[in-house]
């Protein structure tokens, strides 16, 4: 028992994020994630595969600590989510972590360069000769005066990691992103995303239903039943 709770402290202060049986429904529905526990390193890369409605984006919510559970514990960078309020969960989103989605929810209204800076400044966490340079590594450098909508669609993703680099979060989270895109356009991201989260020693949860580019990342974990296989 003693051991049990050595154990869990330690991973709980040391584990960027540990999730320890959690379960989640939403109103009306079955049990989505009936005991899901997982955890991940500082700088760690993982990949989340599972049948679609196997309940991976909601993994990645309630992770992301957008969503709230019914019972376990999610403790991220040191905080159990379930004692925050909507506006903790809110602060420590913008403290440590960083979205990446299918759809690059670019903010069509900013420049590329604004884009990139935008989660940055809401953190008040901007620098920018990092951002400067994830634009160069990005291949933006010539695109900063444009708008989203003149954008490829590789190129608006390449600017949505951009943004979400730019705070150097403890933690970015994916959810297909590169589901969106042609074959060339999903390597280039894949690349660049893991090799800038390697330089800025950011952990990644990234959920794909590709095999190849599951096979990429340090470790996998496949969702079904509500359980992690
Ligand atoms: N806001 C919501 N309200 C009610 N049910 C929801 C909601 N979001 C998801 N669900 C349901 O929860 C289940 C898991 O959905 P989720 O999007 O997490 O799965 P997924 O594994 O990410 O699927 P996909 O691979 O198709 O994106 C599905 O049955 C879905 O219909």
């Amino acid at each position: 028992m003693a051991l049990h709770i050595v154990a869990g402290i330690v991973q709980g202060v040391f584990m960027l994020l540990n999730i320890e049986k959690v379960q989640k429904s939403y109103p009306g529905g079955r049990p989505v994630l009936r005991d899901v526990s997982l955890t991940l390193d500082h700088g760690q890369t993982l990949a989340l595969t599972g049948e679609s409605g196997s309940g991976k984006s909601t993994l990645l919510n309630l992770a992301a600590a957008l969503d709230s559970f019914d019972g376990g514990e999610i403790t991220l960078d040191g905080t159990a989510l379930s004692t925050l309020d909507d506006r903790g969960r809110a602060a420590l989103r913008r403290q440590s972590v960083s979205l990446v989605f299918q759809q690059f929810n670019l903010i069509p209204s900013l420049t590329v360069a604004q884009n990139l800076s935008f989660h940055a400044r809401l953190a008040n966490r901007e620098d920018t000769e990092w951002t400067a340079q994830l634009a160069e590594r990005l291949g933006l450098s010539d695109l900063l005066a444009r708008y989203p909508e003149n954008l490829s669609g590789g190129q608006q993703q390449r600017v949505a990691i951009g943004r979400a680099m730019a705070p150097r979060p403890k933690l970015l989270l994916a959810d297909e992103p590169t589901g969106n895109l042609d074959e060339t356009a999903s390597a280039t991201v894949l690349d660049l995303m893991l090799s800038l989260v390697a330089e800025a020693g950011t952990a990644l949860l990234l959920v794909t239903h590709s095999l190849d580019i599951a096979a990429r990342l340090d470790r996998r974990a496949h969702l079904t039943g509500g359980h992690i296989a």
